[in-house]
């Protein structure tokens, strides 16, 4: 059996088919299911509010403490909610949508998020450039908030916390040592759990600011790439 106690695992383009869907893979999900039963905790890390990830989390029997909001705040059912962020972006939030309206528009989960809030880039535009745009302005109008993009949505993150920040707490409380975890994503966004775990996996799609910081970069695009190192783990091989 691998060294592997813990895989923090994202969503939006990591177990789903693709990076331009949210269709789960559910070849995937039972293997992730196979790999909690043989007691590695599955542990979600993402973007996406708390309510969504804690659902997701329960109905598809994975069994690790979940992260939402982008490491904003944890849920397990040992330990109940933990709040890592500071003080809430909701402000920004309602300034950006505005401001930016023609480019951006509002998410449904914001009325379920409490410290990071999030914004879909509008039908015919370049993520990356409405992302640039909206950072620039942000982070030069407000010291204490850092923007982000997921390939899904533009994230306004407290300052201080990241997925990786999350990681490290969830590490260091349940007495997991780095070599012994694993972190797999897509986006940029993930590259900060690779600072804390020994297996830093990307899969085959993902952004290049992510792949050039971790040690394994999957051969599959998304959920396949992931189906194929989760087998591995299962037989030992990583
Ligand atoms: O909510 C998003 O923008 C993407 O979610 P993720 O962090 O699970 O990829
Ligand atoms: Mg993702």
């Amino acid at each position: 059996m691998s060294r592997i106690r813990i895989m923090f695992i994202d969503v939006d383009g990591t177990i789903t088919e693709g990076r331009d869907t949210y269709l789960l893979d559910l070849e995937l999900v039972s293997v992730l299911r196979k790999l909690t039963s043989r007691g590695v905790y599955v542990s979600i890390v993402s973007s996406n509010a708390l309510p969504v990830v804690i659902g997701l989390s329960r109905y598809l029997g994975f069994n690790g403490p979940v992260t939402g909001e982008s490491g904003s705040i944890i849920y397990y059912d040992k330990w109940g909610i933990v709040e890592l962020a500071g003080s809430p972006t909701r402000h920004v939030y309602v300034d950006v949508l505005e401001r930016f309206k023609d480019y951006v528009e509002d998410t449904w989960q914001n009325r379920f998020r409490i410290y990071e809030y999030a914004l879909k880039v509008r039908k015919g535009f370049d993520g990356w450039i409405v992302y640039k745009r909206i950072a620039e302005y942000v982070e030069s109008t407000y010291k204490d908030v850092r923007v982000g993009y997921s390939g899904y949505a533009i994230h306004l993150m407290p300052k201080g916390v990241d997925k990786g920040v999350a990681v490290k707490y969830i590490l260091d409380r349940m007495s997991i040592s780095p070599d012994e975890a694993a972190g797999v994503g897509d986006s940029v966004m993930d590259a900060e759990i690779m600072k804390h775990v020994g297996y830093k996996v990307a899969v085959g799609n993902a952004d290049e600011g992510l792949k050039k910081v971790c040690n394994i970069v999957l051969d599959k695009p998304s959920s396949k790439g992931v189906l194929d190192f989760a087998r591995k783990i299962i037989e030992g091989a990583v």
